[in-house]
C-alpha cells in the first residue's frame, strides 16, 4: 500500500476533544479521517469510555488508512498538554421538547470547569465551543478565561448552514431544479437557537443562481423554518440531539485552523462593534486560519434580515444574562 503518512512538517497538530459522547467521539473520528492531525486526545469524566472509543477508532486506522493517533483518557488533563486546538463538547444534550437554552445552568458549570483545566495544560490553544446553549457557552468560555477573542470560537453557523443547504436542495429538487446540498451556497448567521437564527435567503444560490429566482416566497419561508428547527427535528427523531453533522462541522473548523485555510465560515465570536454590536458572542461569517478567527466578514444586511439579526442578538443577550455567578 506504500507510504500512507500524509503529515506535512508544519501540520503536526495536537487536538483535544473534551467529552467523548456522541458529538465528541464524532469530532475525534472525523479529525482522524481527515488526516491532518498527528494526535487526538479524547477526554471524559466517565471511566473507560474515552479509552474504549479511542481504541475502537484506532482499530479503524488500517481499514481507513489514517495515521493519526487517537488516545482516550479519563479526567487526565496532563495527557492533553500542548494541544493546538481544544474542542469542548462536554455537557448535557437536550431531550425532545426541550430548548437548548434550558441547558444553560448545568452546562455553564461544566464548560467553565473544563475550559479552565484544559487551558492550564494548553496555554496557547484555540478553543472551539460546541456545548449548548452554544452562544452563551462561548461567551462564558471567553469571559472566564480572559483569552483574546480570536482564540474562542463557537460552532453553530457551519452546522445550521449545512442544514439550510440540505433543505434548499430538497426544495430545489421538488421544484424541478436538480441539486445536491453541496451544489447550493447558503449561510446562516445569528444565534444557534430554534427561533432566531437567520438563514440568509437573499444571498443563497444554486451554482450562482439566486434561489429567490428559482423558488417561491412560500417555499423559501418553509425552508427557513425547517432550518431553524433542524436541531429540534433531529432531537425528536433520535431522542437526543444530533451528532454526525455537528461532529463533521466541528472537525471542519479544526481543519481550517490546522491548514491555515483562511476559510470564510459562519461561527460564533465576540463582537467588538462589527454588525453594530458588542459585548456578546453570536454567529457571523469569519475568516478562519491558524491564529483562530482572523477577521469578521461584513455582509451588508438589509430589511427583514437585518431586523431578524438584531432580534437574534437580543435573544443571545437574554441567555447570557442567565449565566449569573458562572461569569464571576
Ligand atoms: N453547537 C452545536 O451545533 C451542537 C451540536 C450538537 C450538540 N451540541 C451540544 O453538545 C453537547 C454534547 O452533546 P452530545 O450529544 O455529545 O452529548 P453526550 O451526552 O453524548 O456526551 C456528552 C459527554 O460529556 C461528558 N461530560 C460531562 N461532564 C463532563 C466534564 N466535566 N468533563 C468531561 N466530560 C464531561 C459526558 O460524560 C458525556 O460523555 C450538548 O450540550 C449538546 O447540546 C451542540
Ligand atoms: O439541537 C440540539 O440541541 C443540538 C445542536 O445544537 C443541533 O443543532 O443539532
Amino acid at each position: 500500500m506504500g507510504d500512507t503518512r500524509v503529515f506535512k512538517e508544519e501540520v503536526l497538530m495536537k487536538v483535544t476533544v473534551v467529552g467523548a459522547g456522541n458529538v465528541g467521539a464524532t469530532v475525534a473520528n472525523v479529525v482522524a479521517l481527515k488526516k491532518f492531525a498527528q494526535e487526538v486526545v479524547l477526554i471524559d469524566i466517565k471511566e473507560g469510555v474515552s479509552e474504549g472509543k479511542a481504541m475502537d477508532m484506532m482499530q479503524c486506522s488500517h481499514a481507513l488508512n489514517f495515521d493519526t493517533t487517537v488516545k482516550g483518557v479519563t479526567n487526565d488533563y496532563a495527557a492533553t498538554a500542548d494541544s493546538d486546538v481544544v474542542v469542548v463538547t462536554s455537557g448535557l444534550p437536550r431531550k425532545p421538547g426541550m430548548t437548548r437554552e434550558e441547558l444553560v445552568g448545568v452546562n455553564a458549570k461544566i464548560v467553565k470547569s473544563v475550559v479552565e483545566q484544559a487551558l492550564k495544560y494548553s496555554p496557547n490553544a484555540i478553543f472551539i465551543i460546541i456545548s449548548n446553549p452554544m452562544d452563551a457557552m462561548t461567551y462564558l468560555a471567553l469571559k472566564s478565561t480572559g483569552l483574546p477573542r480570536n482564540r474562542v470560537i463557537g460552532m453553530g453557523g457551519m452546522l445550521d448552514s449545512s442544514r439550510f443547504r440540505y433543505y434548499l436542495s430538497e426544495a430545489l429538487n421538488a421544484a424541478g431544479h436538480p441539486a445536491t446540498p453541496s451544489d447550493v451556497d447558503g449561510m446562516v448567521i445569528g444565534g444557534h437557537n430554534d427561533k432566531t437564527m437567520v438563514p440568509l435567503v437573499s444571498i443563497a444560490t444554486l451554482r450562482g443562481i439566486p434561489v429567490t429566482q428559482l423558488l417561491s416566497k412560500e417555499v423559501l419561508a418553509d425552508v427557513v423554518q425547517k432550518t431553524k428547527v433542524g436541531g429540534a427535528t433531529l432531537t425528536g427523531l433520535l431522542g437526543t440531539s444530533a451528532w454526525y453533522a455537528p461532529g463533521a462541522s466541528a472537525a471542519t473548523l479544526v481543519e481550517a485552523i490546522a491548514l491555515d485555510a483562511k476559510k470564510v465560515i459562519p461561527c460564533c465570536v465576540y463582537l467588538e462593534g462589527e454588525y453594530g454590536e458588542k459585548e456578546l458572542c453570536v454567529g457571523v461569517p469569519i475568516v478562519l486560519g491558524k491564529g483562530g478567527f482572523e477577521k469578521v466578514v461584513d455582509v451588508k444586511l438589509e430589511g427583514e434580515e437585518k431586523a431578524k439579526f438584531e432580534e437574534s442578538v437580543e435573544a443571545a443577550r437574554a441567555v447570557n444574562a442567565q449565566l449569573g455567578d458562572a461569569l464571576k
